[in-house]
């Protein structure tokens, strides 16, 4: 499989804030890559660079390696003419477009879940049905690689699962999708490859397998009715380890097997377990790790 996007050593700077600082990443073309990192890390403005909305300072950029490629996207929340229905603004958007674009507004309104309501103006849709809408009106390109920003962000949780199942099922029609986001759940449960950015620099990219390879255990807050006792059994657990939660109780990062082991130590000596919740996945602790101590 050959490559969907190749970035190198790319520099983009706004005044005097370096927005990306020397970005290397590969994306192999088919499947869903993540751009994941925390607000400011440089996610729109790489986006940005790609879809050709403003210039990079330094450093390159190349798609499908140089060869003819259609790309369509969008950052931040799609614009459309709120007192048009959707049907015209696709028809407006494949005018502008021409080719054929005009002979699948009805295919990519259907494919969006929005074929029902496709002659209903835009000003009385949904978050969810612009942000669908927008899916549509980058689709109408019959796009290689789709560009989404953030594409859960302001949806409910039925959204988030529409979008999830759209963006899933373009690729499993061979389409490339990269998408931002700063939330590593979204990434794992969407995402095949994923680079992770911190203020302008990546700090891992690659299969989200090698990334939970490297993953901490996950952490859990632990309440007892004797947790002094609780961190002293802990020392003699294997692979479990307790520190003071800072808001009180226990921080307990263990796998689940030795977690189970540990529960069920605490039983068998008197001590009852209150309070047991997950507080970050494996790969969310590592994220954390990975881009903790970011202040932009
Ligand atoms: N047009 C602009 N003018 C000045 N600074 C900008 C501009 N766009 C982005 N920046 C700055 O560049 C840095 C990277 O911003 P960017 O929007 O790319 O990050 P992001 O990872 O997409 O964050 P978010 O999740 O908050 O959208 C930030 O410090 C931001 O303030």
């Amino acid at each position: 499989m050959g490559q969907a996007v190749e970035v190198r050593e790319l520099v983009k700077r706004y005044g005097g804030t370096t927005a990306l600082d020397g970005v290397d990443l590969t994306v192999a073309a088919g499947g869903v890559h993540g751009l994941l990192g925390p607000n400011g890390a440089g996610k729109t403005t790489l986006l940005r660079i790609m879809l050709g909305l403003v210039r990079q300072d330094a450093g390159e950029l190349r798609l499908f390696a140089g060869q003819p490629h259609r790309l369509a996207g969008f950052v931040d929340s799609p614009r459309f003419y709120p007192y048009l229905s959707a049907e015209r603004n696709l028809a407006l958007l494949a005018a502008y477009d021409g080719g054929d674009a005009a002979d699948r507004i009805d295919e990519v309104l259907d494919r969006v879940g929005l074929a029902d309501r496709a002659r209903r103006k835009v000003g009385g849709y949904s978050y969810g049905m612009r942000q669908r809408l927008g899916i549509a009106a980058a689709l109408l390109r019959a796009p290689d690689l789709l560009v989404l920003d953030e594409p859960g962000n302001g949806l409910d949780p039925a959204g988030i699962r529409d979008m999830r199942q759209l963006v899933r099922s373009l690729a499993a029609e061979g389409l490339t999708v990269l998408l931002s986001s700063h939330h590593m759940a979204e990434v794992e449960e969407l995402c095949d490859t994923v680079s992770i950015l911190r203020t302008g620099r990546v700090v891992y990219t690659g299969s989200l397998a090698e990334l939970r390879s490297r993953a901490p255990d996950p952490a859990h807050r632990l309440a007892t009715s004797d947790d002094e006792s609780a961190a002293a059994l802990a020392a003699d657990q294997p692979g479990v380890r307790v520190t003071g939660h800072p808001d009180g109780g226990l921080t307990v990062r263990a796998r689940t097997a030795e977690l189970d082991a540990f529960v069920l130590a605490l039983g068998s000596r008197g001590i009852a377990v209150r309070a047991l919740r997950l507080e970050a996945t494996s790969l969310e602790s590592l994220f954390l790790t990975l881009t903790e101590g970011d202040q932009r």
